[in-house]
């Protein structure tokens, strides 16, 4: 897998894969700076006029319900069909999923109705869509749970590939399944570490063709330049930034060095 791995991350700054967002009003200028540092290219369209549109032309979507309005929910549906009519990758991520009645009622119309390429959500939040029971505190996970399971069962329930983050990021679909241990708590600290992590995922998965490598790939990328960042600061407001140089100056040949990936791969 290492191989691919690498070869995925060159082709992002060839490619600069357009990635179309409809993400939550918190995180869209950290989502769009962040795409931008990797090598890939933002747009953010959210009117129904419009998605079926800009998704038809872009590499990838991205649906996030984090700031949820009744209208977005249409658009989410609108974009996730004109992607997978196209064929482009589409992630979805739960914010804050189980944590109101609006919230669960939307990722199950968008689960139903739009074919997704792979979920990705903290613990809490994926072990939710799995049916499983869930400790969510407004956005973020809380309790210690064991996320290998969840991701296992997620994938049985939902027929989708899944990213479970936490302290170690786990990636699974039906075949194969994989535990990262890289990064840094201070992700944590700021937010939408996890909301980026997805629209970076959706860029890897448009460049990539399988989606466990891919996603791989994406959160490993991500998780050895958090390490980086971290070194050259290790507070809240100047990681950010540190973290977003360092999205621009990691490298394949980091990421083959630094990694820690234990991968299993068998019938989940
Ligand atoms: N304890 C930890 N140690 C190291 N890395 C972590 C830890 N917890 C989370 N991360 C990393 O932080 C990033 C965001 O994951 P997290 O699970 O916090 O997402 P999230 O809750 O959806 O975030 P947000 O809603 O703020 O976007 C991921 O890259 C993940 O690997
Ligand atoms: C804090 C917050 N609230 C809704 S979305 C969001 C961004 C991180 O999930
Ligand atoms: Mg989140």
């Amino acid at each position: 897998m290492k191989e691919e791995i690498g070869e995925i991350i060159e082709q992002i700054k060839v490619k600069q894969p357009l990635v179309h967002n409809i993400t939550n009003q918190v995180v869209m200028n950290f989502t769009a700076n962040g795409l931008y540092a990797i090598g890939a290219a933002p747009v953010m369209a959210n009117d129904v006029r419009e998605v079926a549109d800009m998704a038809s032309i872009a590499d990838a979507l991205l649906i996030n319900i984090g700031t949820l309005t009744i209208d977005q929910v249409e658009a989410m549906i609108l974009a996730g069909r004109s992607a997978n009519e196209k064929g482009i990758p589409v992630v979805f991520d739960p914010v804050g999923v189980g944590a109101t009645p609006f919230r669960n009622q939307a990722a199950e119309r968008i689960l139903n109705e739009v074919s997704i390429t792979l979920v990705r959500g903290n613990s809490g939040e994926i072990s939710q869509l799995a049916g499983m029971d869930a400790e969510v505190r407004g956005v973020d996970a809380t309790g210690n749970m064991d996320a290998v399971k969840i991701a296992k069962t997620a994938v049985r329930k939902l027929g989708t590939a899944v990213l479970v983050t936490g302290e170690q990021d786990v990636i699974a679909d039906q075949n194969a399944l994989a535990i990262l241990s890289n990064g840094t708590p201070l992700l944590t600290k700021v937010t939408g570490t996890g909301c980026l992590l997805s629209s970076v995922v959706a860029a890897f998965l448009a460049v990539g063709k399988e989606t466990v490598v891919s996603a791989v790939a994406a959160a490993s990328f991500y998780s050895v330049a958090a390490e980086f960042a971290v070194e050259k600061a290790d507070q809240p407001g100047s990681f950010q930034m540190a973290f977003l140089d360092a999205l621009s100056q990691t490298t394949s040949v980091h990421v083959l060095e630094k990694m820690q990936l234990e991968v299993q791969n068998h019938e989940i």
